[in-house]
């Protein structure tokens, strides 16, 4: 875990029985007929679906349709009004250790003053921060999530002197420095322009690819993704679903879904895009 937030306590939905060693073969995610109220308000309900390990999913609706909500069910803080939600075979936040996590504000939660490499270390040893010395294993861990992330020359640097790419690559190193087994990023191309969102999303798929690790990724627009995306959990209709990518892209699926008339465009180089029409 990344954050003081996500690493708060676990609130105690029912789910699986908290202690299961998380096997490789479990599925990153199970949902079972699981609603969730904020505020006196159901945000969504009757979530059924498996998420498998070693996945990329996006996790899409519209402003307001829960999906930040839905990261927060995962991550154990925020609590089912109904059914029950198994995260790595564990019940969400038991297994908090084995998840890295990119807030959707990660410049405005981290301190600006801290190097980056601090902050990839606090990834590391948060919930020991100053309390101890840092071995010279951590250190390294520390190095080679920035060598992975492609970071290694903003070590030194600050955070508030980083453009928004780089920070988002600190961000990510932060997360992965634990070596998770699934890794949740909450909106992490808001802002950034269209080099730094392809750079992101490549990076996102090697360490898919190198480390096998399972992500879920909040996005608005799922054009960048698609090279990446094996499928979606979408909110629609105050209901959370979870497709392959075949079928979320789906004209008719994304038009209800945003609002609008989407249409998928399939070029004869077999490249595919989604556009407003
Ligand atoms: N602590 C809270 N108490 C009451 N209602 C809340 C709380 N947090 C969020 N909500 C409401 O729950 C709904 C879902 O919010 P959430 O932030 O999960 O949506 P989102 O899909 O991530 O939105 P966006 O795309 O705009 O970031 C919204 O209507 C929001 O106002």
């Amino acid at each position: 875990m990344s954050t003081p937030d996500a690493a708060a306590p676990a609130a105690a939905p029912a789910a699986a029985a908290p202690g299961t060693p998380a096997a490789d073969d479990v599925p990153a995610l199970v949902f079972d007929d699981v609603g969730v109220v904020l505020g006196g308000r159901l945000v969504w309900s009757e979530g059924t679906f498996t998420v498998p390990q070693g996945s990329v999913t996006a996790v899409i609706g519209s402003n307001g349709s829960g999906k930040t909500t839905m990261l927060k069910v995962i991550l154990g803080l925020v609590p089912v009004c109904s059914g029950t939600v198994t995260v790595l075979g564990h019940a969400p936040g038991a297994g908090n250790a084995d998840i890295g996590y990119v807030p959707q504000d990660y410049t405005a939660l981290s301190a600006d003053a801290i190097r980056a490499r601090d902050a990839v270390l606090l990834g590391l040893v948060g919930h020991r921060w100053a309390l101890s010395r840092v071995t010279a294993a951590e250190k390294a861990q520390v190095e080679r999530a920035l060598a992975s992330v492609g970071a290694t020359e903003l070590a030194d640097r600050r955070l508030s002197q980083l453009s928004g790419g780089q920070r988002q690559r600190v961000a990510i190193a932060q997360a992965i420095v634990s070596e998770p087994r699934l890794v949740i990023l909450d909106e992490p191309l808001a802002s950034l322009d269209l080099r730094n969102q392809r750079e992101i999303v490549e990076l996102l798929g090697r360490i898919n690819d190198e480390y096998g690790v399972t992500i879920l990724v909040v996005a608005h627009d799922l054009n960048p993704l698609l090279a990446e995306l094996d499928g979606a959990i979408y909110l629609l209709d105050g209901h959370a679903h979870h497709a392959p990518l075949s079928g979320v892209v789906d004209e008719d699926l994304l038009s209800h879904l945003y609002g609008t008339r989407i249409q998928v465009v399939r070029t004869p180089q077999g490249e595919m895009f989604m556009r407003s029409v």
